[in-house]
């Protein structure tokens, strides 16, 4: 190399190029992307070996990364503060129609969950769930009176907010319909419900190594189509370490979910495997549970009214201790997950270092709970009989074969819908993607996390490193049409470097921080 003489710190004195992601609609493959930034490279530093180029664009990001911060702290302050106007009005304003529902009690619950909350136990969580697919669970939580009245509340209170000509403020970019429940006085209880019996449940069913059983905060809305609203959700990922959907009515057709497997940030827009296709027809008063990794969607609704209450919960702790600039053990590329043998891990091993047992112990280390250990819940004492909160988390469930390692059939990889099947090479892919221009219009490259916006957690979720596509209030879509600032370059991760989102407009006294 003819320039070797340069050393680090002429690197870093060298002439800046521009960014190398520019906002573009083209989908761009890391590779495309890296020889872009090649060719931005300053004399000095174009002709020097890879390492030392990576070690500049290091560099580099890191110099923006710290201007990022600066502006998200400021917008961060901006934002709380409309959040907070936002809710004190409602608090203050808002006179609700069923008040009883912001409280836990007995008579709300399903049976069969009820049942598992006065005698728990991992294998009595387990026994209330039914895996419909790898990966996904439905069981039964609130029961149908309970569904209802929350429908009603969610009606009175868009009417109320009509009245009053509030702007209400949407869950996310994807959603122009639905409400925040935290926003409307259901913060207390729908946290309770995440780190009690949730927790419990996503533990005995997920493990520790997806966060399931350090779940600590959450963000709560409810999600609404009509077919002269919205209609479907396009491809994506949650911000969250579990999500729990369940649908509260009311008479539709169509507006299945579509899963497509589990993924970490560095897997994100890989192709599936025929085995990773799975279509649910959601039904009132079911709830689905799966990780917020798992890829998914909701097809477009053909007739009627579907609403859906999700909670995203999520596990500081687990953010904290997670190296998302590794493949990770939820993720089906990793060698230790059973999808892998069937979404081709193989290829992945070597550079899926990070094991489950290095996570698990960094939760632990970080005061969160894990399968084994025991609970750190205490916080809430519940209304109900069945005390919510202080049960220890269960270990996970024993006759889980979905989370034995080596399970899944090597069976040829086939493109996802991200990727046009070739004909025949699988099942066909769901007939909507949601079209890329509506992704693309939500993603963002600032970023503020989710929880943090939204301000609905008891503690608030630290930021990790994903090197993952951001969108707006935390949904990360994972079709083909990427933008560019999605993309990740070997090594370095782009895009905020968290899990974060970004809020659209912000209105002084309505605050619509889910754009
Ligand atoms: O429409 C649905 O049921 C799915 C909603 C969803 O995936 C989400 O809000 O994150
Ligand atoms: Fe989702």
């Amino acid at each position: 190399m003819a320039a070797a003489a340069h050393d680090a710190s002429e690197m870093a004195g060298a002439p800046v190029p521009p960014p190398p992601v520019v906002a573009s609609k083209a989908f761009l493959t890391p590779a495309a992307m890296w020889e872009r930034f090649v060719k931005a490279l300053p004399e000095g530093i174009k002709d020097k070996s890879e390492n030392e180029q990576v070690a500049y664009f290091r560099r580099l990001y890191a110099s923006y990364q710290q201007q990022y911060s600066r502006e998200r702290a400021k917008r961060d302050r901006a934002v709380f503060a409309c959040i907070d106007q936002y809710r004190s009005y409602i608090l203050t304003h808002y006179k609700p129609m069923h008040p009883e529902l912001r409280e836990l009690r007995d008579g709300f619950f399903d049976e069969t969950f009820l049942g598992a909350l006065r005698d728990p136990s991992p294998e009595a969580w387990a026994s209330i769930a039914t895996q419909v697919h790898p990966g996904v669970y439905t069981f039964r939580l609130l029961n149908e009176a309970w569904c209802k009245r929350l429908l009603e509340e969610v009606d009175h209170f868009e009417m109320w907010s009509k009245e009053v000509s509030l702007h209400v403020n949407r869950p996310n970019s994807m959603n122009n319909y639905g409400c925040v429940l935290d926003d409307m006085g259901f913060n207390d209880v729908l946290q309770r419900l995440t780190i009690g019996p949730i927790r419990q449940l996503a533990a005995s069913l997920f493990g520790a190594a997806s966060g399931a059983a350090s779940l600590d905060s959450h963000h709560g809305f409810i999600v609404e189509y009509a077919v002269p609203k919205d209609r479907s959700l396009g491809f994506h990922v949650d911000d969250s370490e579990i999500t729990v959907n369940l649908c509260l009515g009311t008479e539709f057709e169509g507006g299945d979910l579509f899963f497509r497997g589990e993924r970490c940030p560095q897997h994100q827009q890989d192709p599936c495997a025929p085995e990773e296709y799975f279509q649910y027809k959601h039904r009132p008063g079911v709830a689905v549970m799966h990780i917020g990794r798992h890829r998914h969607g909701a097809l477009p609704l053909t007739a009627g009214r579907r609403a859906n209450l999700i909670l995203w919960c999520r596990s500081s702790a687990f953010r904290e201790a997670s190296d998302l600039s590794h493949c990770q053990p939820f993720c089906a590329r990793h060698p230790t997950h059973p999808m892998a043998a069937a979404s081709g891990a193989a290829a992945a091993a070597a550079a899926a270092s990070a094991g489950r047992g290095s996570t698990e112990r960094a939760i632990e280390a970080r005061g969160g709970s894990s399968s084994s250990s025991s609970s750190s819940s205490s916080s809430s004492a519940s209304s109900t009989g069945a005390g919510l909160g202080m049960m220890p988390p269960p270990a996970r469930h024993p006759g889980d074969a979905r989370r034995s390692l080596g399970g899944g059939g090597a069976r040829a990889s086939s493109p996802c819908l991200a990727h046009a099947p070739a004909p025949g090479s699988g099942p066909a892919p769901p007939a909507e993607p949601a079209s890329p221009e509506r992704h693309q219009a939500d993603f963002s490259s600032d970023g503020i996390s989710h929880s943090e916006r939204h301000g609905s957690t008891s503690s608030r979720s630290t930021a990790v490193s994903a090197g993952s596509p951001s969108s707006s209030c935390g949904h990360r879509p994972v079709v083909a049409s990427v933008p560019a600032t999605s993309i990740v370059v070997p090594g370095v991760g782009i895009g905020g470097g968290d899990r974060s989102a970004t809020f659209g407009n912000t209105h002084a006294g309505a605050a619509q921080h889910g754009p």
